[in-house]
C-alpha cells in the first residue's frame, strides 16, 4: 500500500500498513476497530493526509518522503490557517459566480489586500482572472484552480523573470550567503536553521558572527551554531569592525575548504546611512577577498509585518545587492499573502520559509506547497 493510500485509509480509521522505520505493526484488534490508530510521534490527521497528497501531486514517490517533510507541510498549513480561512470561503463564493462584475472584483480585491498581497500583485491577479472569466464561465473548483495557477506563476517569476527554483550551495566550492534584515526579523534563528540544513546535507559549513552591533548577538549565533555542530567565527574584542570579522571568516573558510559560509549581520545601527555603509563594506570585502565564491545575499523578512516589512527591504536592497528572500514567522499570521507582494514588488525570489522557532522549522520555498497551504479548502 502506498504512502498516500495509507494516509487515505486512515481517514476511514483503517491503517493496514504503517510507516517503515518509525512505526511498529499494529495489533490485529486495533486494525479491526474503526477508531484512529495512534502512532507515537505521528498524527495521521487531516493535515497529514493533505501533506501526503501535496507531496504526491508533485510527483514525489512515497518511499522518498520523510516524516519531517510531512510534519513541515502540516505546520505550514497550520501556520497559514488564519490567512486561508479568511480567503478561501469568500473567494469560492465570489469566483464561482461566472464573469466577474465590478462589485465582485472589488470584493476579491479587498480579500487579497486584507491578506497583505499588496496593491500591485492584487491588480495583476484581478486582471488575469478577469481575462480568463471573460472568455469562459468556470465552475468554482476550476476557478479556484485557475487562481492557484496564477499565484504559482507569479511566485515562480519574480519581476516577470523565470528563475531556477533549485537553491543550494554548489559542492566543492566556497558559497557565501550574506544574511541581512532588521533586528527581530529572525536572522540569527534562520542562520541556525540554515546551518542545520547545510550540515545535514553534507556541506562543510561555517558561520561569521558579524552582528557586532548588539552585544548578545554573537553569543546567540554561536549557540545556534552549536546545535548543528557549526563553528562561528567571531572577534573577541569589543566594538569590532564587522567587516574585519567577515575578512577573518573568509580566510578561515578558504583554509578549511568550507562550502557554505553564513554571514550574520546587524539589523539596526544608529541610522540608515550607517547601516547601508556597513553592509556595503561587508559586501565589498566579500567580493574582493573571495572572488572565487558564489555569493548570495538573502534578506530575512518577518511575514507578520506584512507590507511594512517590504519598506525596510529597500534599504537592504541597495546596500547588500539582494538576490533572494527568507520569509519567517509564517506560523500564525493572517498576512501570509505578503509572499506575493515580496516577489512582485521586490522582484526577488523567496528561497526559504520559516514557520516556527525550532531548528527544523525552515524549508526551501516551493510555490506549489505554499499556494496549496494558502488556498486549499
Ligand atoms: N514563530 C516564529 N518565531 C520565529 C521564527 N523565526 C524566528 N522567530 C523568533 O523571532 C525572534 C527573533 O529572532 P532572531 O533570530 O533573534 O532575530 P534577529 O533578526 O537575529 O534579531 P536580533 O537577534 O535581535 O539581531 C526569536 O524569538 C525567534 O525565536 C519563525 O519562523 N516563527
Amino acid at each position: 500500500m502506498s504512502f498516500l493510500e495509507r494516509a487515505r485509509a486512515e481517514r476511514q480509521g483503517r491503517i493496514e500498513a504503517l510507516e517503515e522505520n518509525a512505526i511498529a505493526e499494529p495489533e490485529p484488534d486495533v486494525q479491526a476497530t474503526s477508531a484512529p490508530v495512534e502512532v507515537p510521534g505521528i498524527a495521521f490527521d487531516e493535515g497529514f493526509i493533505w501533506s501526503a497528497e501535496v507531496l504526491a501531486a508533485q510527483g514525489r514517490r512515497p518511499e522518498d518522503v520523510s516524516i519531517e517533510e510531512i510534519t513541515w507541510l502540516k505546520r505550514l498549513r497550520q501556520g497559514l490557517d488564519k490567512t486561508r480561512r479568511s480567503l478561501i470561503n469568500q473567494l469560492r463564493s465570489i469566483v464561482g459566480q461566472g464573469p466577474l462584475n465590478q462589485e465582485a472584483v472589488l470584493e476579491i480585491e479587498a480579500l487579497l489586500l486584507q491578506a497583505d498581497v499588496g496593491v500591485e500583485a492584487t491588480d495583476e491577479i484581478i486582471s488575469r482572472l478577469q481575462n480568463k472569466l471573460r472568455e469562459e464561465t468556470l465552475p468554482p473548483d476550476q476557478a479556484i484552480a485557475y487562481l492557484k495557477s496564477i499565484l504559482r506563476d507569479m511566485l515562480d517569476r519574480p519581476g516577470g523573470q523565470a528563475y531556477d527554483p533549485l537553491f543550494m550551495p554548489e559542492k566543492d566550492r566556497l558559497n557565501i550567503w550574506l544574511i541581512t534584515g532588521v533586528n527581530g526579523a529572525g536572522k540569527t534563528t534562520t542562520i541556525g536553521k540554515l546551518a542545520h540544513i547545510s550540515q545535514k546535507s553534507g556541506y562543510r559549513t561555517l558561520i561569521a558572527a558579524a552582528d557586532t552591533f548588539r552585544a548578545a548577538a554573537v553569543e546567540q549565533v554561536k549557540v545556534w551554531g552549536q546545535r548543528s555542530g557549526t563553528e562561528a567565527i567571531a572577534n573577541p574584542g569589543k566594538n569590532t569592525d564587522p567587516a574585519a570579522v567577515v575578512f577573518d571568516a573568509i580566510a578561515a573558510a578558504q583554509s578549511r575548504n568550507t562550502e557554505l559560509l553564513l554571514v550574520d549581520t546587524a539589523g539596526r545601527l544608529q541610522n540608515k546611512k550607517n547601516l547601508m555603509e556597513e553592509l556595503s563594506k561587508i559586501r565589498r570585502i566579500i567580493d574582493k577577498k573571495a572572488p572565487e565564491a558564489h555569493v548570495e545575499s538573502l534578506l530575512v523578512l518577518d511575514a507578520t509585518l506584512g507590507q511594512n516589512g517590504l519598506r525596510q527591504a529597500e534599504v537592504f536592497s541597495q546596500a547588500a545587492k539582494l538576490s533572494g528572500v527568507v520569509l519567517t514567522k509564517l506560523d500564525g499570521t493572517a498576512k501570509g499573502g505578503v509572499a506575493l507582494a515580496v516577489v512582485q514588488q521586490l522582484g526577488l525570489p523567496i528561497r526559504f520559509i520559516g514557520a516556527g522557532e525550532g531548528i527544523e522549522d525552515l524549508r526551501p520555498f516551493s510555490s506549489y506547497e505554499f499556494v496549496e497551504a494558502l488556498i486549499s479548502g
